[in-house]
Order: C-alpha cells, then sequence, then structure tokens
C-alpha cells in the first residue's frame, strides 16, 4: 500500500496473508470458516506450490494472540483466469481444517447484489504489499481510503483504455494506491466486501494508472458452486 498507514490491528479479521516459505506473496480474505478469495494471479510465480494462509495476524513476524498460519487443501483459480489479461482474476483456498473463528478472525460477506459501487463512493483496501516504490515491505497490515472512479473514466485511452470490464472496478490511485502484495485483498466499502485486488498495468500511485479491481457479485454463482461442491 503507497501513501497509506498502518491499519488500527485486528480492525480486519478477515484479512489473510498468503504465504510461501514464511514470505508474503498476497492478500486474501476469509469469505467462510474454511474458505479464503485471493486473485488468480498470485499464483502465478509459485511453481505449483500450495500457499500458506495466515490468519489473525497483524505483525507478520512478531508473536500475536491468534495468529495461526493454515495449510491449504487446494487452490481454485478461476477457470476463466489466464496471464494474458485480468479477466475472472479471482482464487479460492480451501483451508486444511475449518479456521478457528474469534475477535482476530472472523468472515467477511461479500457483495451479492450486482450494482455497481457509484463513483466517488470511499472505500477501503488494506495489505502488507511494498509501501515505497523502492518495494519496501511493511511488518504491519497497511491500510488506506480511495474513492471509487467511474468505469468510463478508468477506461479513458490515456487510462485503462477500455480494458475494463463489467467485471472490474477503479479507484483513483493519485499518489495513495495498491502495489505489488497487496494483489488479493478486499476492497471494503460500507463494510462489505465488493472486490478484490488485481495488479493489472503492475504500475503503482500513478494517477494515469487508476487501481483495478474484481468485482466480486458477478461471480456469487461460482463462489457458492465450489464451496458446495468441495464442502465436507
Ligand atoms: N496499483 C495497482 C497494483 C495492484 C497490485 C499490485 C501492483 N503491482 C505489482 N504487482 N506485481 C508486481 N511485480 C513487480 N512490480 C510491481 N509493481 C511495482 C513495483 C515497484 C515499483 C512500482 O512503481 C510498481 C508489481 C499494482
Amino acid at each position: 500500500i503507497l501513501g497509506g498507514r498502518e491499519a488500527r490491528p485486528h480492525l480486519r479479521p478477515h484479512m489473510a496473508s498468503l504465504q510461501l516459505d514464511g514470505e508474503h506473496i498476497c492478500g486474501g480474505f476469509l469469505i467462510a470458516e474454511q474458505w479464503v478469495l485471493s486473485a488468480a494471479h498470485c499464483t502465478e510465480e509459485t511453481d505449483g506450490k500450495l500457499f500458506q494462509v495466515l490468519l489473525g495476524a497483524h505483525s507478520l513476524t512478531e508473536p500475536e494472540p491468534h495468529k495461526r498460519l493454515y495449510r491449504v487443501r487446494a487452490q481454485i483459480p478461476h477457470p476463466g483466469s489466464n496471464v494474458y489479461n485480468n479477466e475472472d482474476d479471482l482464487l479460492l483456498l480451501q483451508l486444511e481444517e475449518k479456521a478457528e473463528l474469534n475477535e482476530h478472525v472472523q468472515v467477511l460477506p461479500f457483495q451479492r447484489e450486482q450494482r455497481d459501487v457509484a463513483a466517488g463512493t470511499v472505500c477501503e483496501v488494506a495489505g502488507w504489499g511494498t509501501v515505497t516504490h523502492s518495494g519496501r515491505r511493511p511488518d504491519r497490515l497497511q491500510q488506506v481510503e480511495r474513492p471509487v472512479l467511474s468505469r468510463d473514466e478508468c477506461n479513458h485511452r490515456t487510462r485503462h483504455d477500455h480494458s475494463i470490464t463489467p467485471n472490474m472496478m477503479c479507484t483513483d490511485s493519485r499518489k495513495r494506491d495498491t502495489c505489488k502484495g497487496d494483489s488479493g485483498g478486499p476492497l471494503v466499502c460500507n463494510g462489505v466486501a465488493e472486490a478484490v485486488v488485481t495488479a493489472g498495468s503492475r504500475v503503482c500511485g500513478n494517477y494515469k494508472k487508476p487501481g483495478i479491481y474484481t468485482r466480486i457479485a458477478p461471480y456469487a454463482a461460482w463462489i457458492d458452486r465450489v464451496m458446495g461442491a468441495l464442502s465436507g
């Protein structure tokens, strides 16, 4: 997160850190006791290895009550996700066991209504992604508030030039923005997860390249189908 600040500890008990060999790779969030939602592009450099999922954390390194690393039983990228574009950039992770819910570990409801979030709505995004252009990684969860940018504005040829589909949404990226390692985290508007961070052009903090997110409502049926099929 560029231009944000340290989050209030444990105010986002749904936040997950997707890790490989103890290293934070991407964000994610708990959508059910045994399921985390993230971004499919996060598996691009994992070369088939399964993530481990850290829940209940504020600091990535310090011991904290209720902080726990979970193994993953299955990782299911959306069938439409691919390395060439940002479409269908969602990843479902089934934990080896149900997460133990408490004040630091909670499920976050996601938006199921198909209506766009109104442009100008101020939403928030949190993550352990890089906090400087030189790539400094924070130990503690960062957060930033960002106003939603209309799809038409975002699709302007000097911005994302008509690559933003109805299944995506944008936020203003002037100075304050998501960056490397924030992919997979939730964009939360009025307490509801509306979308998931996608890297898009990978540019951070440049107002010409607004932050891009995969809206969740269009994928509610897919999410329910996968969770239902793999339950038990
Ligand atoms: N703001 C959109 C967004 C959301 C999520 C991730 C991303 N960026 C990135 N995702 N993956 C990446 N691998 C390498 N470099 C990257 N961005 C980068 C790194 C240093 C300086 C800088 O200005 C940009 C990214 C960008």
